[in-house]
């Protein structure tokens, strides 16, 4: 649609001279690299590149090389890993609560009240290796055991995070719960100079596989099935899972990093403590996840990572052939690894 006022055409004009500037921004390599890529329409960039076997915008294809060449992982690091929209803010924050527990007792100045879970647990290729978008991050100031985040499939992992000790905990969610948070945040995030995505062309791309990170099976898959090779190395978790049994899973967090809570902690409610602090309801409230703003190139209100955290909400946007359509890809992609998915919340009253 056309800009339609003099106000919207050059917001427009700027977002995407931004963008062009981004691209230009791309070193040499990677732009000829780029060139050489398989090229689809993208979400909230003009365009996804095909790397390594998933689909990225070209200045992620840039901080994942970025990050391949030069992470070096410690063996006492820890990744969080995911799709997105699969509870990665959750679960950052949870093991945030768990692993530097020692260091907060009191929870009234814990850094969770005061800053958004990706803040405190940076993602490689949005923050740490994002130069173009003048994002920087000091690795030797990050407290130890460091935290990362990451939704780079495990393939594409920095091979020290594959050869450490460093362990990976890995969240998933349903694919009809996770596409619906996915396109209801990218609409939010939109660039002005790019339309809005309707429903029904975001679920066709999806159900190609093309989608940032994609396709998620891919992406799970692999986890799913490095989680069973190498399980001291890979946690794998479900967000339905989470939401059914929070306590079960965060003992079972603690276990995996090597920090089980003492009975003594168990007796004086430090884990329920941690998961109120962690909480939907709780973390929603917070100032810094109500009106804060995270990013440098692209800014994103902390508020719109935060929105109904439902099993099912899904109901409320597919149609019965969009249902039937995704129900088959699942079918096909996954029934023979034993993975699988709640996709409705049986303990819903509603
Ligand atoms: N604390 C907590 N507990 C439970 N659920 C939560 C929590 N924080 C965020 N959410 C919900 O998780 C969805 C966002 O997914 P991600 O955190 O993976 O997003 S991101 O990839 O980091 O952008 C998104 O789901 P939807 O509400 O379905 O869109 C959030 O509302």
């Amino acid at each position: 649609m056309p800009p339609t006022n003099l106000a919207d055409f050059t917001n427009k004009k700027m977002d995407h001279e931004q963008e062009a500037s981004e691209e230009n921004k791309l070193s040499q390599d990677c732009k000829e690299l780029i060139l050489s890529l398989p090229r689809e329409k993208g979400w909230i960039t003009p365009y996804l590149y095909l790397f390594q076997g998933f689909w990225y915008s070209s200045t992620e294809i840039q901080a994942i090389n970025t990050f391949q060449n030069q992470f070096q992982a410690k063996d006492n690091d820890v990744v969080i890993a995911s799709v997105p929209k699969s509870g990665t803010t959750w679960l950052k924050a949870l093991t945030f609560a768990i692993l530097h527990r020692q260091y907060f007792p009191s929870l009234e100045n814990h850094p969770l009240l005061i800053f958004n879970p990706h803040e405190l647990v940076p993602p490689f290729e949005f923050v740490i290796y994002d130069e173009i978008n003048g994002q920087t991050h000091d690795l030797s100031k990050m407290p130890e055991p460091r935290i990362f985040g990451t939704h780079v499939p495990f393939t594409s992992l920095a091979k020290s995070i594959k050869e450490t000790d460093c362990k990976i905990i890995y969240i998933c969610r349903n694919l009809f719960d996770t596409f619906v948070s996915t396109w209801v945040f990218v609409n939010k995030i939109m660039p002005k100079f790019l339309p809005t995505l309707p429903l029904e062309e975001a679920f066709e791309r999806y159900c190609e596989g093309i989608i940032g990170f994609g396709p998620s099976w891919n992406h799970i898959l692999d986890y799913w099935k490095e989680s069973i090779a190498r399980p001291k190395k890979v946690l794998f978790l479900k967000y339905e899972d989470l939401k059914e049994n929070v306590h079960f899973n965060v003992k079972k967090i603690a276990e995996f990093l090597g920090c089980p809570f003492t009975k003594e902690e168990e007796n004086s409610e430090v884990i329920e403590n941690i998961i109120k602090l962690c909480s939907f309801e709780k973390m929603k409230e917070l100032k810094v996840n109500k009106s804060g703003t995270m990013g440098k190139g692209r800014i994103v209100e902390n508020k719109y990572f935060f929105r109904k955290a439902e099993i099912g909400d899904w109901v409320n946007y597919f149609s019965p052939s969009m249902v039937e359509k995704l129900s088959k890809i699942i079918e096909e992609k996954l029934s023979r690894s034993g993975l699988s998915f709640r996709v409705y919340d049986f303990n819903s009253s509603s």
